[in-house]
């Protein structure tokens, strides 16, 4: 385990080094923790360094002080990167990560070899939307909603079969601090990356469950058109979250990703 202090808060981080290869960040999605991860970690020990990290207010990083936006978080990642003396690094941002991703692009793209944006937009959801569930959160407890959540990040084939880690996964959610997925909600609510995604010129892959219910094929497959050299995949049997459920077919796609971009550097 380790953490850093950066922009104020204690952010808990891994860093797993492989000589020679690039560094690809791997940011994770509201209401999980970077453990999200593992899988596709172990699939790609080979092909990259690897960091991933408790975004502020989730897992064991701190929330620090308030207002949070999506600025927040992309300072967040910057300090990381700069703390780690990493210099250009592939990011790979699943949902309200890939939308830290967007940002990071705008604000320091000097930071950025290539990005890998899953399941996530330009914008995400409604103002209605988070608001409601920002309350929810601070009234009643994320439990509350929990069930609800389930249902967009997985499959009906998962809730059938994988019922464990159903349960795990949902644990994971509801021992989230409602502080801190509060201001990541209102942090997602407040971005609107539409007018930037054009300039956007690097490498890019954009990917999504089939089966994803909180940005769904349409909205991600618009995100991919928006980026003039992004490629777009879609992951078969995956709901939002395809890093815990076909991690196989993710780290495939992120290392032809990697190969591929190495390539076009020769
Ligand atoms: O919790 C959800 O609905 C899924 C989600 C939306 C943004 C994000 O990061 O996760």
């Amino acid at each position: 385990m380790n953490f850093a202090r950066i922009n104020g808060a204690t952010i808990h981080y891994r860093h797993r080094p492989t000589a020679g290869r690039p560094t690809v960040v791997f940011a994770n999605s509201l209401g999980t923790d970077m453990r999200i991860w593992n899988e596709v970690e172990r699939r790609l020990a080979d092909d990259c360094t690897f960091v991933a990290f408790d975004k502020r207010g989730h897992g064991l990083s701190e929330l620090g002080g308030a207002p949070q936006t999506i600025l927040t978080h992309a300072a967040d990642l910057a300090g990381l990167l700069d703390h780690l003396g990493v210099k250009r690094a592939v990011i790979c941002g699943l949902s309200i990560g890939g939308v830290i991703a967007q940002c990071l692009y705008k604000t320091r793209s000097d930071l950025i070899e290539g990005l890998i944006l899953c399941d996530t937009a330009a914008k995400i959801g409604t103002a209605e939307m988070w608001n409601g569930r920002i309350n929810a959160a601070l009234s009643e407890g994320i439990a509350s909603f929990a069930d609800d959540v389930m249902q967009k990040w997985f499959t009906p084939d998962f809730h059938k079969n994988r019922g464990e880690e159903l349960a795990g996964y949902k644990t994971m959610l509801t021992r989230q601090d409602p502080a801190g997925y509060a201001a990541a909600c209102a942090a997602i609510r407040d971005a609107d990356f539409t007018a930037t995604t054009a300039a956007i010129n690097v490498p890019t892959l954009c990917i999504v469950g089939d089966q994803d219910g909180s940005t769904p094929p349409e909205l991600v497959g618009s995100l991919a058109r928006s980026i003039p050299a992004a490629r777009f995949e879609v992951i078969a049997g995956a709901g939002h979250i395809p890093c815990v459920e076909q991690p196989e077919r993710l780290a495939g796609l992120i290392r032809g990703f990697l190969n591929d971009m190495r390539r076009e550097r020769k």
